[in-house]
């Protein structure tokens, strides 16, 4: 794997593809900046060594060109508190401006491009586009992992520009090396945790750790398709009506390929989506008509956990109900405590990101786990067995 190790950045311009990707709240703070705290290993190096860094990212999906929403300019004032410096910012990613800037840049100086997807050419790969921003560096360096599975201009089609000056950062090659842990050489028991709402999004994920796991735990809105295809009742609770017969064939794949497959045997219930509902607790398959799953129940978790700190590897995606509430995150905050226990123990646990990461940062865990992921859907189609076009492109 190429890395910034392998290349000298004395005297030179790296322009760096980041996932500053982060959620801002209404008045533009940042939420969670675990992506840019991720990012910043490889920038410091850079720094170090006596180059310069352009910065490129992009920020939400924004439709119609330039919004004040989905500015980068928003970053600025954090993103030099972590470094420790004054950010510079070019408000056009492309033109004179950010040409100008990026050739007055000096050593040791911080440029951030204004969001790429400002242009809709990024998100169609366009050729042009990516050799206008292979301009304003000397060296192209991928650390966006969060956005690695995107066929872009500035996360794949930029690279064909360094044909001698192209790797990876510090943020891609531990995601990349962390991944590999999971999926080849996984110390056994192995168990994966999926949660999160929807099934049909990680049917590729689930079938492919089938191959590889002794235990598979589901949780999470998607249980109660599992539940109703076995003829349960789930009252209002989320339900994938298409994917009935895909459960009931998991459930039997599972069998077939002696992986010990654990649903909830129990569920917190509510009579309406909202944290001041009334709960109760019901037995899978017997949820009244009215009332809806929105998190794992008491028997439950005790049946998980077990499982979980019993185990040397861990895969955890997707939380366990709703953790965004605090009535429903029982169940997810009992699952982190688990893994934190195994990974106390010696366990390598791996969070995918997305949902999962917000909840282990919500609980202040992050350091209790062995690695908290950056990427949502590039991990995810990672551990399905694609190839990332982002690490494609530098490898190529
Ligand atoms: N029982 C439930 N009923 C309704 N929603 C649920 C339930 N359990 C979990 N959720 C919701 O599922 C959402 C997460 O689902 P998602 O499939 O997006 O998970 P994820 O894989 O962690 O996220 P990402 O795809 O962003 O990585 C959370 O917002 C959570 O509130
Ligand atoms: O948040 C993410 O998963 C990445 O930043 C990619 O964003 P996208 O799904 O809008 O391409």
């Amino acid at each position: 794997m190429k890395t910034i190790d392998q290349i000298s950045f004395n005297g030179k311009r790296a322009l760096i593809r980041v996932d500053f990707n982060v959620p801002l709240d209404e008045n533009y703070n940042i939420t969670d900046d675990n992506r840019m705290t991720a990012a910043l290993p490889t920038i410091k190096k850079i720094l170090k060594d006596g180059g310069a860094v352009i910065l490129m990212s992009h920020l939400g999906r924004p439709k119609d060109g330039p919004t004040e929403k989905y500015s980068l300019k928003h970053l600025v004032p954090h993103l030099s508190d972590l470094l420790g410096q004054q950010v510079e910012f070019a408000d056009d990613c492309i033109g004179e401006d950010a040409l100008q800037k990026s050739k007055e840049i000096e050593k040791g100086e911080v440029l951030l491009l204004e969001n790429l997807r400002f242009y809709k050419e990024e998100e169609k790969g366009d050729v042009a586009f990516a050799e206008k921003l292979s301009k304003l560096g000397d060296i192209y360096v991928n650390d966006a992992f969060g956005t690695a599975h995107r066929a872009h201009a500035s996360t794949a089609v930029i690279a064909q520009f360094f044909p001698e000056a192209k790797v990876f950062g510090y943020l891609m090659a531990a995601e990349l090396n962390n991944a590999e842990k999971i999926l080849n050489g996984a110390a056994k028991p192995f168990t994966a945790i999926m949660g999160g709402s929807k099934v049909s999004d990680k049917i590729q994920l689930i079938e492919r750790l089938m191959e590889k796991v002794d235990n598979l735990i589901i949780g999470g809105g998607m249980a109660y398709t599992f539940a109703k295809a076995d003829g349960g009742e789930i009252g209002t609770s989320l339900l994938e009506a298409d994917k009935l017969d895909l459960a009931r064939t998991l459930v039997q794949k599972a069998k077939e390929k002696g992986v010990n497959l654990l649903l909830p045997v129990d569920n917190v219930i509510a009579d309406k989506f909202a944290n001041d509902a009334n709960r109760d607790v019901a037995k899978t398959g017997e949820i009244p008509g009215e009332w809806m799953g929105l998190d794992i129940g008491p028997e439950t978790i005790k049946l998980f956990s077990k499982v979980v700190e019993e185990s040397k590897t861990i895969l955890w995606n997707g939380p366990m109900g709703v953790f965004e509430m605090d009535n429903f995150m029982a169940g997810t905050k009992a699952i982190a405590d688990a893994v934190a226990k195994a990974t106390d123990n010696g366990a390598f646990s791996l969070i995918g990101g997305g949902d999962s990461a917000a909840a282990v940062a919500k609980f202040d865990m992050v350091g209790d786990v062995s690695y908290v992921s950056t990427g949502g859907g590039a991990l995810l189609e990672y551990m399905e067995g694609k190839e990332l076009p982002g690490v494609k492109a530098i490898n190529e």
